[in-house]
């Protein structure tokens, strides 16, 4: 990894160690010379970049939009933060609004309001059926504009937890008063899950991204709900079955161009779409989740800043997966739509031992790795895991280079959206409780067992399983328990998809097992919602856990996490102590370690003794489970920190 050197100008220091990229080019050079954007108030704007810009009202003079600013929003310090943008000699404009309002309305009604409240840039005008300035609730002391780059949001998109928590953060944020836009494909599979975008209208703007050898053109659709600009992406490499990495047949071959495609988008968003009237504009926050979204950050520094365009913009990587890095081979660098001098940036080598033969020279590009060296911090979803990454056992070949990055990792732990996992109402279980009374719970059990045609049997210890069936959530441990834990008293419940040959072994154990183990293979948010309420135990043996968010899920519904001690598992489950507190015990589920088939079923034969024999202790788990404040409320909070922070210190590549 020593030969990071590369060739142009800019330089890089060898990896242990890495400090600052300088970009030494001069300006107009490179080869993006339609890029340079020229802003003057109350003079035509040419917008046309490696996104050309164009629009069905806004610009339609094929590709080059003859706009004209009005005026520009500017911080204290007269730094531009936004531009509010007509078409040439136009009075009114289409946003996705629909309808028009005179630029002079749409000013004062945010003058009078929000500026005058926060300070800071109008966050809403008007918006869809509802012709009222929304103000935010303004908790946070300083506000930002935030921009979420994410490849998944629930409930417009979801596989997993990155979903759950792109779909519940920025509201909080937005909740705290920051304007805050969430950027995502606008995924179409012919399922009744399109529906999901119904309301998400197109904004009638187009851009041309240049990258793969070609333009491609894509246009962004938005709804505005709970105080968030959602904005989809859309192209027509987002239609198609399968959900939004792949389908039955595995991964989609052309991944690494549906993702490109999504982060230049994402880099145009605050500068065309004037969302409420407004533009995010050129001091925007880049929350950048995982490597699908990790070009931003390389894209900030190598296209944007040397043209002095978003020299106020930070980013962060949010990293919720380090297994996953975006890894394709060298030759592909070409197709990102990066100059040729930033493959340093990208440009990955694989350890000799990871070669696959002897003329392999293990040289690949790897997204995750650019966006480490290029964001201004790094937050991951844990503090146990912000640690982890920086080991060989949980670096996953990263460990030196984020060490040398330490100064700006954080471990923010996830909260959860407790509208949607709240025991008192939810609406995809039969029946309600809470923690001063959950005496129905056992009810939500034996509806569970009925729905699952297993025994009616309240008194039989239920242990569930959700998620993806992966190697990381150590699916395999419990295959190979599987035969010990069916000699015990018990029902077990999985509910997942993934893996095939984990998926059949759910089939056939649940043909020999039939009174005792159902393996519901799918992928089904409300059966996860009764199987968390139904079960007394929920296991999660993971092999690695960013945070986990099935364990939190859990504790709220006085289901009892038995997990294996890592990463955020080990952080949010309390170990058991019977004797603690006088005899009343703590602790919130089983931590067990190491992981090994002898140490999970021993913590799992231990839940299910104390259910059965010591309710005291029992309820008591639970209580504490469901009294805890899992609320985003606390992550939110040190996310503005990190926020804070991130704007003191100059970009980190500049
Ligand atoms: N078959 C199925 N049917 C219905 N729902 C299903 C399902 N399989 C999984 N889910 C749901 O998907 C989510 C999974 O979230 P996790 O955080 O546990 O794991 P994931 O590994 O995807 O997320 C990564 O990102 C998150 C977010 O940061 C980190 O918490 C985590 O550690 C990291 O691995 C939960 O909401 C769960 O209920």
């Amino acid at each position: 990894m020593a030969s990071l050197q590369i060739s142009g100008s800019v330089k890089f220091e060898p990896l242990v160690g890495f400090n600052r990229i300088r970009y030494f080019r001069p300006i107009g050079s490179l080869g993006f010379p339609r890029f340079r954007r020229r802003f003057s108030i109350g003079r035509p704007l040419l917008l046309r970049s490696s996104s050309s810009f164009s629009g069905d009202k806004i610009g339609e003079s094929d590709g080059d939009a003859k706009r004209f600013i009005t005026d520009a929003e500017r911080d204290g310090s007269g730094s531009v933060l936004g531009f509010q943008l007509t078409p040439g000699d136009q009075e009114t404009f289409s946003t996705s609004t629909g309808e028009i309002k005179h630029q002079e309305e749409k000013k004062e009604a945010i003058d009078e309001t929000v500026m005058a409240d926060f300070g800071v840039p109008g966050n809403r005008a008007v918006e869809e059926g509802a012709a009222e300035v929304r103000i935010p609730s303004g908790k946070a002391e300083v506000v930002n504009n935030l921009v979420f780059v994410t490849s998944e949001a629930a409930p417009y998109s979801k596989t997993g937890g990155l979903g759950d928590v792109c779909g519940s953060l920025p509201i909080a944020l937005a909740g705290r008063g920051h304007r805050v836009m969430v950027v995502s494909p606008r995924y179409l599979n012919g399922t009744a899950a399109d529906n999901n975008y119904a309301r998400a209208k197109d904004l009638g703007i187009r851009i041309t991204v240049n990258c793969f050898g070609g333009s491609q053109e894509v246009s962004f659709y938005h709804e505005y709900r709970d105080g968030v600009d959602w904005v989809f992406v859309d192209h027509k490499s987002y239609h198609r079955p399968g959900n939004p990495y792949g389908d039955s047949k595995g991964a989609f071959g052309d991944n690494q161009f549906r993702f490109t495609l999504l982060c230049h988008a994402a880099c145009e968003a605050p500068l065309v779409l004037p969302l409420g009237g407004f533009t995010y504009g050129e001091k925007s926050l880049f929350l950048v989740n995982d490597w699908h979204a990790g070009l931003v950050p390389i894209l900030l520094a190598a296209k944007y800043r040397p043209y002095g365009v978003y020299k106020d913009a930070r980013s962060i990587l949010i990293i919720h997966n380090l297994a996953h890095q975006g890894v394709e081979p060298a030759a592909t660098y070409t197709n990102l739509g990066l100059p040729s001098e930033w493959y340093g940036a990208v440009g990955w080598v694989f350890p000799t031992w990871a070669r696959t033969h002897a003329l392999d020279t293990g040289e690949a590009v790897n997204v995750l790795k650019g966006a480490i060296v290029t964001s201004d911090r790094i937050i991951t979803v844990s503090q146990g895991y912000a640690w982890e990454i920086t080991t060989v056992e949980g670096g996953y070949g990263l460990q030196d280079l984020l060490s040398s990055r330490k100064s700006v990792i954080n471990g923010i732990t996830n909260g959860i959206n407790v509208d949607e996992w709240n025991p008192s109402t939810d609406e995809h279980i039969p029946f309600h409780y809470s923690a001063d009374d959950f005496s129905e719970k056992i009810k939500c059990k034996m509806a569970l067992q009925k729905e699952l045609g297993l025994p009616i049997r309240p008194e039989c210890p239920m242990i569930g399983f959700i998620g993806r069936l992966d190697y990381q959530k150590g699916i395999d441990l419990i295959q190979t328990a599987g035969p010990d834990l069916m000699v015990d008293d018990i029902q077990f419940v999985m509910l997942g998809s993934g893996d095939p040959k984990y998926e059949s072994w759910m089939r056939s154990m649940e043909e020999t097992y039939r009174d005792k183990f159902r393996g519901w293979v799918g992928f089904n948010v409300p059966i996860s919602h009764r199987i968390t309420a139904g079960c007394d135990i929920l296991l999660m043996p993971s092999r690695f856990e960013p945070c986990g968010l099935n364990q939190l899920y859990a504790m709220r519904y006085g289901t009892i996490p038995v997990v294996h001690g890592t990463g955020g598992l080990r952080d949010t489950v309390e170990n058991f102590n019977p004797y603690a507190e006088g005899g009343a015990g703590a602790g919130t589920g089983w931590v067990f370690t190491p992981l090994s088939k002898d140490s999970m079923v021993s913590a799992l034969r231990l839940a299910a003794a104390t259910y059965r024999e010591y309710k005291e202790s029992w309820e008591g788990l639970m209580r504490r489970g469901m009294t805890r404040n899992y609320s985003w409320e606390n992550a939110a909070v040190q996310y503005e920190q990190v926020f804070q922070w991130v704007f003191m210190d100059p970009p980190y590549v500049s």
